[in-house]
């Protein structure tokens, strides 16, 4: 809509006077945070100065712990409004240069006039009026701007539903305090504005999407009554913008109840965890608690085994696949299934019930290779308990049994020739702190260390109790329930189940536990068999939990995670086109984790729109997954998706270099060569390297971050990210031919924005050929023609 020139005028003006008085609130924030500091560098340093201490009586000792108390809360007082000031500051920082985004003009109904509301990252109160020049774009009435179009609207505050009329919705790009865009918009929020945000390059980090936040996406951001709150989106459609946007949300609205360090996101992998990092801070917001569930899984297990990863696993799956899938193969498909069951669950579960009355498994207390504690003896121990009480509490009881176990054996221990042999050892520097030590231990026990006979005694106390130091760390972390030996013996309890290859799973099993490796099928399972028997762990802290590709987690895992934060509400974001692990392709669809807390608590949401790729790409992508007719496009433009076959993988990786310079030529700023495998990728790495201007930078699941630049990355590592273009490596039949590969493959090419170019070493897979051809152009590469062309930079499209 054009806008007049009187609006133009009006609108800069208000700019100039709101970005003034931000900048005199930042004048004033920053004299008040410099002060505040001051402040507490001086009580820092004068602490003491302030507190009496006088120990003589009780009373005076009471009022000198109350003095200290008084002192620490001026100090923390102090803190905090060092924190906050610290914190407004920086929002008015961001706020100055581009102030609001948004305006709407509201008429509540049967009132006359109207308000004129101006929507940014942050709200700005005008203090002497009492008057918000810009409104948050949390608080209740901004929802409207997201809602609706001018006309008849109605939004919902804290005491019920306001209904009214919108008059205008105008929207603008502001920046350094200047007005570069600005019009009238109708119904959805200005294609033209998400069109401009959507065209510009990709970043090695994810933006914030305040300002261009569409309706169906706005009801996941504000969506607080689920439980479980499911959002199903299709490649690109903005489920993890959204759910971002919604943590700044909850914190905004829960502020007084709700911090950042109460929610917490499990990503796909560390990169993923880097990739959206900046989002919150971006908006003013501090960082929720941000992790893997692999992290997670070492920081439980990490001590007792060596942990396999997904990526290993999935490596594993695709390649032996790719080899042909022999017999074991087969074994561990179906052991990954099987294990990732709600089934297997049940059956941990009724197993640690059975063991209530028989086949718990200890390991003996062993010391110096000594026996101190036979496993039978810890068996008979703990049914010797009576049988009602639970087993963790047996367990509980046992282990204070064998701590008072310990202190006996190391009384009789005294007198024992390693006792000797440790203490002639002794270094003159343990001699002096063992000294010190015991100076301190036997104070006012008129004890001194003059007498020979009392200081051995002393000495091999201390080396006794040095050595066992371990023992009796074991014994605390209940570490002599033999966890192994349960779980392998529950694979022996179900060999006569007749479960599929059993056999061979229960021997594979067994073999990988014997050597301290944790296959990542068993490491769920065994987590909670480990926290079946010695009790479950919960965090009662955390209130919100985000999964990101929750289409990944195994029905397991999920009740896993249910049970472990026990007073949250979960937000799972989901793509069943991009479910790419063995043990989630067993199921099609979201069951799984619609049931984990039932229907009546579960809401679900599903984004059909893409956002990321121009319309040719979807158009392309939605016809390699079932049902991706439903998938819609974004209406922005761009070059059909380019399929280039080569012969041999020497002319593969002409043409594949070729391409990188041609489209770092035209000024794309991420390009991703995305490889089935990590194995693929080392490949694609050594070969391109040595052919490209630019540095090829190989991600692996060990990199910690990745920047823009030109990148090879196997493709479950590119899960939850985007590039300008995306090269497939190779989209040949004879790499994504099955089945299994098909969501991979999807996978990749919707991680392109702008560009998408699949390379083929023979014949094309049947993902893109059974596509009809009107999607894609189809180039037969040949090298001959590359050298014949006599330059550097070769057009595919000219071959
Ligand atoms: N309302 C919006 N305004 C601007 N950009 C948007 C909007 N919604 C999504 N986008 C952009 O679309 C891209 C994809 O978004 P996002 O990564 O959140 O999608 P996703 O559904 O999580 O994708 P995937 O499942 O494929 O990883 C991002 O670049 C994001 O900034």
């Amino acid at each position: 809509m054009h806008l007049s020139e009187q609006d133009w005028a009006a609108e800069k003006q208000r700019v100039e006077e709101v970005t003034g008085k931000i900048q005199t609130k930042i004048q004033v924030l920053e004299e008040q945070v410099s002060q505040v500091q001051s402040d507490v560098v001086e009580i820092r340093k004068h602490y003491w100065d302030d507190v009496t201490m006088d120990m003589s009586t009780t009373e005076d000792a009471v009022e000198s712990i109350a003095s200290i108390r008084q002192q620490a809360e001026v100090l923390s007082e102090r803190e905090r409004t060092h924190r906050q000031a610290f914190a407004a500051l920086g929002k008015m920082r961001k706020l100055v240069q581009s102030p609001y985004f948004g305006r709407i003009d509201f008429r509540e109904r049967d009132e006359r006039g109207g308000d004129t509301i101006y929507l940014g990252i942050a709200g700005f109160l005008d203090e002497e009026k009492d008057d918000y020049l810009v409104y948050d774009w949390r608080a209740p009435i901004s929802s409207l701007y997201y809602d609706f179009a001018p006309g008849e609207v109605t939004f919902s505050t804290p005491n019920g539903a306001v209904e009214g009329e919108m008059l205008l919705k105008r929207q603008f790009v502001i920046r350094d305090r200047k007005i570069h865009l600005m019009f009238d918009t109708g119904l959805t929020i200005g294609d033209e504005l998400l069109k401009q945000v959507l065209s510009r390059s990709s970043d090695a980090q994810m933006k914030t999407i305040v300002a261009t936040i569409q309706k169906e996406q706005n009801r996941i951001i504000r969506n607080d009554q689920a439980r479980m709150l499911i959002v199903q989106g299709v490649a690109g459609s903005g489920k993890t913008s959204a759910a971002l946007q919604r943590v700044a949300y909850l914190l905004y609205k829960h502020r007084d109840q709700l911090s950042s360090d109460q929610m917490v996101l499990f990503s796909p992998n560390p990169l993923f965890n880097h990739y959206v990092s900046t989002v919150l801070p971006e908006l003013g917001e501090e960082n929720m608690q941000q992790t893997t569930y692999q992290a997670y899984l070492e920081h439980r297990l990490g001590d007792r085994f060596e942990i396999e990863d997904s990526f290993t696993q999935l490596e594993y799956v695709l390649q032996e696949q790719d080899a042909g899938g022999a017999a074991a193969y087969q074994a561990r498909l179906s052991g990954i299934r099987f294990k990732s069951s709600s089934a297997f669950q049940a059956i941990v579960q009724a197993y640690q019930l059975g063991l209530q009355q028989e086949g718990m498994l200890f390991s003996p207390i062993v010391f110096r290779d000594r026996e101190i504690v036979s496993a039978d003896k810890l068996v008979k121990r703990f049914y010797s308990y009576d049988s009602v009480i639970r087993i963790p509490n047996r367990l509980e009881l046992m282990q204070g049994w064998l701590l008072e176990q310990l202190e006996r054996f190391a009384e009789l221990e005294r007198e024992a020739a390693w006792v000797e042999d440790e203490i002639e050892l002794l270094s003159s520097e343990d001699y002096h702190r063992a000294f010190e030590r015991l100076r301190k231990m036997e104070r006012g026990d008129g004890v001194t260390f003059d007498d020979y006979e009392q200081e051995r005694v002393l000495l091999a106390r201390m080396v006794i109790k040095e050595q066992l130091k371990p023992v009796r760390d074991a014994v605390k972390r209940l570490k002599f329930v033999d966890l192994t030996g349960l779980y392998v013996q529950l694979h022996v309890g179900l060999i006569a189940e007749e479960q599929a290859h059993w056999s061979a799973v229960h021997e594979r099993t067994h073999e990988e536990l014997a050597n301290g490796r944790l296959p990542y099928e068993d490491a769920t399972p065994l987590l909670y068999l480990m926290e079946a028997v010695c009790g479950f762990q919960t965090n009662g802290a955390v209130r919100h939990v985000i999964i990101d590709e929750a289409q990944d987690y195994s029905p397991f895992q999920l009740a896993y995670l249910k049970r472990l934060f026990p007073r949250c509400r979960m937000t799972a974001l989901g793509d069943l086109g991009q479910a790419i692990y063995a043990h989630a392709s067993a199921y099609s669809d979201m069951e799984p984790i619609a049931s984990l807390y039932g229907p009546e608590q579960t809401e679900v949401i599903r984004l059909f729109r893409s956002y990321r790729s121009t319309r040719e790409i979807v158009e392309f992508t939605r016809g390699i997954v079932p049902g991706g007719d439903a998938i819609e496009p974004f209406t922005r433009g761009g070059a059909k998706p380019r399929v280039i076959q080569a012969s041999d993988r020497g002319s593969l990786h002409s043409l594949l270099a070729a391409e990188v310079e041609r489209l770092r030529g035209e000024g794309y700023a991420s390009v991703a060569i995305i490889t089935k495998t990590a194995s693929e990728g080392r490949l694609a790495q050594e070969a391109l390297e040595p052919m490209l201007a630019a540095p090829l930078v190989l991600v692996t699941k060990h990199s910690p971050t990745f920047e823009s630049g030109v990148l090879v990355i196997p493709s479950y590592l590119a899960k939850g990210v985007e590039f300008d273009a995306v090269l497939v490596y190779d989209g040949s039949h004879h790499q994504y031919g099955l089945e299994n590969d098909r969501k991979l493959f999807y996978t990749a090419c919707t991680r392109a924005m702008h560009e998408l170019r699949i390379f083929s070493l023979g014949e094309p897979c049947q993902w893109i050929t059974n596509q009809s051809p009107d999607t894609y152009e189809f180039v037969v590469g040949e090298e001959s023609k590359i050298h014949s062309l006599g330059k550097g930079i070769v057009e595919a499209g000219e071959l």
